[in-house]
């Protein structure tokens, strides 16, 4: 691919970017009655409403080019062939075969995965069946009652995400748990109120030598073993899922109790593989299947859709507007749906693990902007926060809001008013408040001469800030499904466009490798001397204050 900016497509977005930053959205909605209709897509019962950005026809056919230059659909067609295109870890990028409900052949290195992602879901299905059912008993006979998900990254952010997401969907009879930090708080303050004989936990580490898991797992072990369990008992009540068999025997656990999935599979998009058992075994393996069809079905949307009218397509490329034509340096994800509240929290590793890199493919330096950063809180919590730098402040955020027609919990007005919220806030981003309709206002309050006109320049809103509404009917795992996938491919066309690896992660290696060479160093109380001023300060000051 020649580079990103000599494209033909790039130059003539940065001409046209320079006239559209003179273009009010309020002017490009006066103009053109049908904008909703032209700006907004479907899918399934998923609207994508995008007709409030700084655009025109023109600016989307041009930004649809540049994904054309930059060979989308080619790279698309390569991540769901099981291309190596992970080429720093020389690895397929098969994420999209775990929710394959076509069963259609998947080939990688000459062989179908199918039959080995097949074999796993049945294996989910017959365990978590028998837990839920309480066939499954702890080595006292007793049925399990609350599961403990042990992982990082990955190996929790998706977990915790969607059993938050299904929690109508979840068994009351058994209660989620989730521990990742390496701080000890978070297990003691987890297994506090837990018995060892009703509890199972969930070890889900990829390559199993993540340190805080593994030293989390042995925590817990350690807990088990002093409140009266066996070593043999462990087996009722430890299974782990990993890509590493071997760490995995090595650690204890029984080989029938682990679920295996593969290295093709980035630890950010496996929430889909065996990682998921904890969503399973919260909403059932029937919801989760249903969880992999609604992807799936995104998955055939944006590999057979035209760019024109693909969602994850028409998403990347206006985040890519912003990003590098309006110099935006972040992006917010704001769901007006509590039970989403960990869905920002799920796309910031999503997306800025994927997208956070300042090498293209060929180890070459980009020359301009990639991920922006991630953020966002659900509505209408974000509106009391922070809100006021997006519609006030100097930096330009645009936003994605995210609603579902139907509540899941209709107690009196509450959605009416949530949902007021959700169309209020994209309308005033949209419109904001001229000094003119600020005088009139304080006028009709009563305010006159210097006291009005020093207020005015305050409560102006500039407006033409952009969102994207995406409103979808309910909340099911189904739903869910779709929207996780839309948001995946849209960072996967991002990372083409910005010719970055989406999915590798070197940049997380060299913190964990200082780590690993400070942690003996904690165990003396010798003044250390090896690093820099600032951390030998900070360790000594640490290791004297110890000593106290
Ligand atoms: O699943 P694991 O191998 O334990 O990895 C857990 C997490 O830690 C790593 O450092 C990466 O940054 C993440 O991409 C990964 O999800």
């Amino acid at each position: 691919m020649s580079d990103l900016t000599q494209l033909n497509s790039w130059k003539k977005l940065a001409a046209h970017a320079e006239e559209m930053k003179q273009v009010h959205m309020r002017e490009l909605f006066a103009a053109d009655a049908n904008r909703f209709d032209t700006f907004s897509a479907h899918f399934n019962d998923i609207l994508v409403d995008y007709s409030k950005n700084i655009i025109t026809k023109e600016s989307m056919k041009m930004l649809i080019e540049l994904a054309r230059e930059c060979d989308v659909s080619g790279w698309t067609e390569r991540m769901f062939n099981g291309e190596k295109i992970n080429n720093t870890e020389n690895r397929a990028v098969l994420h999209t075969a775990l929710r394959n409900r076509s069963n259609r052949p998947v080939m990688m290195d000459g062989q179908d995965v199918m039959p080995d992602v097949n074999r796993v879901l049945k294996q989910m299905r017959e365990f978590t069946e028998a837990v839920r059912s309480g066939e499954w008993l702890g080595s006292t006979g007793k049925p399990i009652t609350d599961i403990v998900n042990i992982g990082i990254g990955g190996s929790d952010l998706g977990p915790v995400m969607v059993t938050e997401a299904l929690t109508p969907f979840g068994r009351d009879m058994l209660h989620m748990h989730f521990v990742s930090n390496i701080d000890g708080t978070h297990m003691v303050e987890t297994l506090r109120h837990l018995h060892r004989e009703t509890t199972l936990f969930v070890i889900v580490s990829k390559t199993f030598t993540t340190q805080e898991t593994i030293t989390n797992a042995r925590t817990a072990r350690d807990w088990f073993l002093t409140r009266g369990g066996s070593k043999t008992a462990v087996a009722k009540h430890f299974v782990a899922v990993s890509t590493n068999a071997r760490a995995v025997a090595a650690f204890g656990i029984d080989p029938a109790n682990m679920f295996e999935f593969w290295d093709w599979v980035g630890g950010r998009y496996s929430l889909w593989s065996a990682v998921g058992l904890s969503i399973a075994l919260y909403i059932g393996m029937d919801n989760f299947e249903k969880l992999l069809s609604g992807a799936h079905e995104m998955d055939e949307h944006f590999r057979h859709a035209p760019l024109e009218e693909n969602i994850p397509v028409i998403l990347a490329v206006l985040g890519v507007w912003y990003n590098n034509f309006f110099d935006a340096d972040s992006h917010a994800l704001l769901p007006y749906d509590q039970y989403m509240h960990r869905f920002p929290a799920y796309f910031q590793q999503g997306d800025m693990e994927s997208s956070g890199k300042r090498v293209k493919h060929d180890g070459t330096l980009v020359d301009y902007s990639t991920g922006p950063i991630i953020w966002g809180e659900p509505g209408t919590n974000g509106q009391h926060a922070f809100y006021q730098l997006i519609h006030q402040g100097t930096k330009l955020v645009p936003c994605d809001f995210l609603a579902p027609v139907e509540t899941k919990n209709p107690v009196g007005r509450h959605h009416p008013m949530l949902m007021s919220n959700f169309f209020a806030q994209t309308e005033a981003l949209m419109l904001g408040k001229t000094a003119e309709e600020v005088r009139q206002e304080l006028i009709e309050e009563g305010l006159s001469g210097e006291a009005l006109e020093a207020l005015v320049p305050h409560k102006v809103f500039p407006g033409n800030r952009p969102t994207n509404s995406i409103l979808f009917q309910k909340l099911t795992p189904h739903a869910l499904g779709s929207l996780i996938a839309m948001y995946e491919h849209k960072t996967f066309v991002q990372s083409v466009i910005w010719d970055v690896n989406a999915f590798d992660q070197w940049g997380v290696e060299l913190g964990k490798q200082l780590a690993r060479k400070i942690l003996p160093e904690l165990d003396d109380f010798e003044d250390t001397h090896g690093h820099d001023s600032s951390t030998n300060g900070l360790i000594n000051y640490y290791k004297k204050h110890q000593k106290e």
